[in-house]
C-alpha cells in the first residue's frame, strides 16, 4: 500500500491528527502521502516531507480512487457525498473516517485499538475495508473503564456527561470564550470594586445571559455561565442521538455477544476540549475496590486511577489538568449505597485526541502493518 490520501487535514480534528502523526513520525511509514481539499485544489500541499506538493481535489472521485488508503476528517456531509460513488466505481481501498456516517454499517468497524484490537485484526483478516473512529464520549469512556467492559464485568452503565465545546466544532469553542469575555465586560467595573454587591453583579449577568446581546450564533443559547442539556439531534423518543450512540457504539466496539446496557444524559458545559463523565456501573459481581482499580489501571497504557480523595480529584481529574494529553484518568471510584455491585466513577479525556484523532492515527499504522 503506497498511497495514502488525507482529507480534512486542516480542520480542527485533522490538525490534531497531523500534529500527532508528526510527533510519532508516522509519515516515515507512508510511502506516498497526498493531501486533498474541498476549497483549494491546485494550491500548495502542507509539507510533511512527502513528495506530492499540490493539493488534490477532494470532490474528484477519479483522484480519490488512486489512493490505497483514504483518511477523512472532513465531516459527515463529505462522507455522504463521496464514499458511495467511490465504492460504486470499484474502489477497494481502506476508508478511515472520523465522521459518524458509516459507523453502524455492517461492513465497518469502529476503531479503538487499546480496547478492540482483536476486532480490528479480525476485520483486516476478513477483508473489512472501512475503519471509523467512534463517538468521542464512547471512546473516552471505554479508554478509561475498558478493563471492566473487556472482562465482561459490567451489567449496565449510566453515563452523565459534561461535554466540551470542541465537540460542537471550532466556531463553538470561539463562541464559548466570547461568551466568557462578554459576561466579564458587563460587570468589569463592579468586579474591580470589592465593596460592590454580589447580587447586583449576579442580576446584571443573568439579564445579559437572557438578552439578545449574548453571543450565541452557534450554540443558539448561552453556554458560558450556563449549560446545555441536549447534544446532537432529537430522536423523538426523549433521547438525544448522542445518548443513543452510548449504547450502540459501546457494544459495537466491544463486539458484545450479550449487549451491555449503556444509558445516560449528555450535557454540554463550558469546558474547551475535554469531555468528563460521571458514570454509575452495576457490576456482575461484588468485587473489592482494590481489585476494581487494578482491573481498570492494567487495561491499557493511558488509563490512570486517581485516588478517591479531594486533593487528588480536584488536581488530577479535571479538564484543566487533562487537556492536550493522552491520559484518560478515572477516579471517584467507590461503592454506592444501592448495593455491593454498584460503583461510581468519574473520568476525563481530551475529545480531540482519544475522542477523535488518535484512534484514526493508530488504525492507519495498523493497516500499514507497523503498530504492534
Ligand atoms: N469536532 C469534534 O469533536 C469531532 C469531529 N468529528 C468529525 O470530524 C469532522 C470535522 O470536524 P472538525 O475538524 O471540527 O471540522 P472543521 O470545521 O474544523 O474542518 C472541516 C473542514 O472545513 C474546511 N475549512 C474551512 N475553513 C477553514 C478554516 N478556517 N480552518 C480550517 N478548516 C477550514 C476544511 O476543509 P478544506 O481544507 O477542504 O477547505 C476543513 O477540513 C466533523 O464533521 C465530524 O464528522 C469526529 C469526532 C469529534
Ligand atoms: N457529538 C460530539 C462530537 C462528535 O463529533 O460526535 P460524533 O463523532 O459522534 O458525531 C460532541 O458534540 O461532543
Amino acid at each position: 500500500m503506497k498511497k495514502v490520501g488525507f482529507i480534512g487535514w486542516r480542520g480542527m480534528v485533522g490538525s490534531v491528527l497531523m500534529q500527532r502523526m508528526r510527533e510519532e513520525n508516522d509519515f516515515a511509514h507512508i510511502p506516498e502521502a497526498h493531501f486533498f481539499t474541498t476549497s483549494n485544489a491546485g494550491g500548495a500541499a502542507p509539507d510533511f516531507g512527502q513528495a506530492a506538493k499540490t493539493l488534490l481535489d477532494a470532490n474528484n472521485i477519479n483522484e480519490l480512487a488512486q489512493m490505497d488508503i483514504i483518511v477523512s476528517c472532513q465531516g459527515g456531509d463529505y462522507t455522504k457525498q463521496v464514499y458511495q460513488p467511490l465504492r460504486d466505481g470499484g474502489w477497494n481501498g481502506y476508508w478511515i473516517d472520523a465522521a459518524s456516517t458509516l459507523r453502524m454499517k455492517e461492513d465497518a468497524i469502529i476503531v479503538l485499538d487499546p480496547v478492540n484490537r482483536n476486532v480490528i485484526d479480525a476485520g483486516l483478516a476478513n477483508g473489512v475495508k472501512n475503519y471509523i473512529g467512534g463517538n468521542c464520549t464512547v471512546s473516552l469512556m471505554l479508554m478509561a473503564l475498558g478493563g471492566l467492559f473487556q472482562n465482561g464485568l459490567v451489567e449496565w452503565a449510566s453515563s452523565m456527561t459534561y461535554q466540551a465545546a470542541s465537540g460542537a466544532g471550532a466556531k463553538n469553542m470561539r463562541e464559548l470564550i466570547g461568551g466568557m469575555g462578554a459576561i466579564h465586560s458587563q460587570v468589569a467595573s463592579e468586579l474591580s470594586d470589592p465593596a460592590s454587591a454580589i447580587l447586583d453583579i449576579d442580576r446584571k449577568v443573568a439579564d445579559f445571559l437572557r438578552s439578545d446581546n449574548y453571543p450565541k450564533e452557534n450554540f443558539g443559547v448561552p453556554l458560558a455561565g450556563s449549560l446545555i442539556p441536549w447534544i446532537d439531534v432529537d430522536l423523538g423518543n426523549g433521547q438525544s442521538k448522542e445518548e443513543w450512540k452510548g449504547g450502540v457504539e459501546t457494544n459495537k466496539i466491544l463486539n458484545s455477544q450479550q449487549p451491555v446496557i449503556v444509558e445516560g444524559l449528555c450535557v454540554r458545559v463550558g469546558a474547551m476540549r475535554c469531555h468528563s463523565q460521571a458514570i454509575t456501573l452495576k457490576l456482575k459481581q461484588n468485587l473489592p475496590i482494590s481489585e476494581i482499580e487494578q482491573i481498570i489501571a492494567s487495561a491499557n497504557a493511558w488509563t490512570k486511577v486517581v485516588p478517591n480523595t479531594k486533593e487528588a480529584s480536584i488536581h488530577e481529574l479535571t479538564p484543566a489538568a487533562v487537556t492536550g494529553t493522552l491520559t484518560t484518568p478515572v477516579g471517584r471510584i467507590r461503592k454506592l449505597a444501592m448495593g455491593d455491585e454498584f460503583i461510581s466513577a468519574f473520568t476525563v479525556g481530551d475529545q480531540l485526541l482519544w475522542g477523535a484523532a488518535e484512534p484514526l492515527r493508530r488504525v492507519l499504522r495498523i493497516i500499514l502493518g507497523n503498530l504492534d
